[in-house]
This record gives structure tokens, C-alpha cells and sequence, in this order.
């Protein structure tokens, strides 16, 4: 059997992990060490976001490195199995038959995660009317709008209680009060499992999340507390540009807000530092 990485049995242990799509390097050497909580996952466009996610979830093999999810090794067939039957997963963009309904589609989902079937219509239940979609359960998906489509994402994730949830950009097309009922379902959820979000928008990371991991051209530019992350942002100069474009920044709706200076002087720093190991 192979070393463990740490011998914890719950979070995510990641050493060395490379990911390369083609001559892309998408994630370069990435250490992480993420606990139960919430963590944000935040980063430019192209930052390497969804690549780490894939990972995560199962569904891409890295190029190089170790991870352990659950205290399991993925690498493993059996402990793969074992942990995509412990996950939920919500992708960036995700596909359904177009003739399910939500029961029909969460169910499906229950059933590839071989949960017992007399728990299956319960369960699938719950996590819709957790989403606050309980009215619509036997409306197909394909007449719902987009942000309630992306709900039922959600409530896919969620149907068998993961030990390990992966969002990927869960709150967009949620409007302003489904947000907040969300990200108030994320500190529920932080409360027993292991929950990982990207996101672009900082009030998700400001509001929901305990933790913060800030990736930049496929390496972690920051790892902190939220707390640490915008008392870094009360120091910083307000006037400064920042990390460089405006792609690059986050989107907020308070564009000097104490987190977000945070985000950009933390994404300055790990530059600076990038740029003098170079010389
Ligand atoms: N299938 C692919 N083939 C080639 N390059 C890819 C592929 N998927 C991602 N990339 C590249 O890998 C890098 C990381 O992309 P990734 O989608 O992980 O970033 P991200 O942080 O999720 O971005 P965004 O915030 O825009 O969703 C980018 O340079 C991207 O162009």
C-alpha cells in the first residue's frame, strides 16, 4: 500500500499536483491542505480554478501528483469509488436528459451514487426543497430558467450529503435572494463536510466561506482566513491598481471593499515574489 500523504480521514490532501491540458499548464506543483468548512476558491479567468475542481471531483486525472480526498487515495481504484460515492459535484456547465423532470434528474443522480433506493425519494426531496425549488419537483428541468436549472445543479450535489461538495461557480444566474439563501445553506453545509467553491463573486467568499485559497496562473497565490484575507485589503493602498487588468479583479459589487483590496494585494505580492525568484 501506499504512503499516505497525512492521516486525516476527512478533507483534501494535494501534493505536487500538475495539471497540463496540451502545452497548457493549468495547475503547477499545487500543495493543499483543506479541512471541514467552507473554502473559496478564487482567481483570474484562466487561473486553473476548474481544472483543480475536475481533480478534485474525479472526473480528470492529474498529470503529476498525489491527492487524497477523504483520506483516501483516488489514485486507487476501489478508494475512488469509495469517494465519488462520498462527493457531490456541481460543474461549471452541467447536462441532463432534457425530458427529466427535477425528481427524475436528482434520482438519477442518488441511484450513479448507489444510495440505497428506500432512502432515494426522501433524500432526493430534501436537497430540492434546499434549493427552494420544492414547488417545481415535477417540472422538467428544460422549462425551468437558468438560474433555477442551476439550482437543481445544486440540489444534485447535494442529494446524497457529501462528505465532499465541489461547486463550481454555484452562485452564478442565482438572483440576489437566492444567493443569500445559498450562501446561507453553504455555512450549514461547512458546518460537517468539506465544501469547496469557486467563485467570482467576493460577497460569496465574504459571506459563506471560512477559508480562502486565491490561485493565479496555476499556482496558490494566497491561503488564509477570510478574516485575513480583508484585514490584508484594510492595510492595502485603495488607490493602488492592483494586480493588473480589470479582468483580473473579482467581481463586487462595492469595488473598494476591504476583501477585495485584499484579493488584489495578495494577487500583487505573489506576483512580486513570481517575478524576483525569476531575477
Ligand atoms: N480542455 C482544455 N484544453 C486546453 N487548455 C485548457 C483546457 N481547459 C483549460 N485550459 C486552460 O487551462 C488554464 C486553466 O483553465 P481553468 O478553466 O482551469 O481556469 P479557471 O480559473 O477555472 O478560469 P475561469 O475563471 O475563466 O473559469 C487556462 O489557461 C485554460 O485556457
Amino acid at each position: 500500500m501506499s504512503a499516505r500523504i497525512g492521516a486525516a480521514t476527512s478533507g483534501v490532501r494535494v501534493a505536487g499536483l500538475t495539471v497540463r491540458h496540451r502545452r497548457t499548464v493549468a495547475l503547477d506543483a499545487v500543495e493543499l491542505d483543506l479541512d471541514t468548512g467552507v473554502h473559496g476558491l478564487l482567481g483570474p479567468n484562466g487561473a486553473g480554478k476548474t481544472s483543480l475542481i475536475r481533480v478534485l471531483a474525479t472526473v480528470a486525472p492529474p498529470t503529476e501528483g498525489r491527492i487524497e480526498l477523504l483520506g483516501l487515495d483516488i489514485s486507487a481504484h476501489q478508494e475512488r469509488t469509495e469517494v465519488r460515492r462520498r462527493l457531490g459535484y456541481l460543474p461549471q456547465e452541467f447536462g441532463y436528459y432534457p425530458g427529466f423532470t427535477v425528481r427524475e434528474f436528482v434520482s438519477y443522480v442518488a441511484w450513479l451514487k448507489e444510495m440505497p433506493a428506500h432512502s432515494v425519494p426522501r433524500a432526493v426531496e430534501r436537497a430540492v426543497e434546499r434549493v427552494g425549488l420544492a414547488g417545481r419537483l415535477d417540472a422538467k428541468v428544460k422549462t425551468l430558467s437558468g438560474g433555477m436549472a442551476r439550482r437543481v445543479g445544486i440540489a444534485q450535489a447535494l442529494v446524497n450529503e457529501p462528505d465532499l461538495l465541489l461547486l463550481d461557480e454555484p452562485t452564478a444566474g442565482l438572483d440576489p435572494e437566492q444567493r443569500v439563501e445559498f450562501r446561507a445553506l453553504l455555512r450549514e453545509l461547512g458546518a460537517t463536510s468539506t465544501v469547496i467553491v469557486s467563485t467570482h463573486l467576493v460577497e460569496d467568499v465574504a459571506v459563506a466561506c471560512g477559508q480562502v485559497t486565491l490561485i493565479d496562473s496555476g499556482r496558490v497565490a494566497y491561503r488564509g482566513t477570510t478574516a485575513s484575507l480583508t484585514e490584508l485589503g484594510g492595510t492595502a493602498d485603495p488607490t493602488a491598481s492592483g494586480a493588473g487588468s480589470p479582468a483580473d479583479s473579482p467581481q463586487t459589487s462595492s469595488p473598494s471593499s476591504p476583501i477585495e483590496r485584499g484579493y488584489t494585494a495578495a494577487l500583487r505580492a505573489h506576483r512580486d515574489a513570481v517575478t524576483r525568484g525569476k531575477q
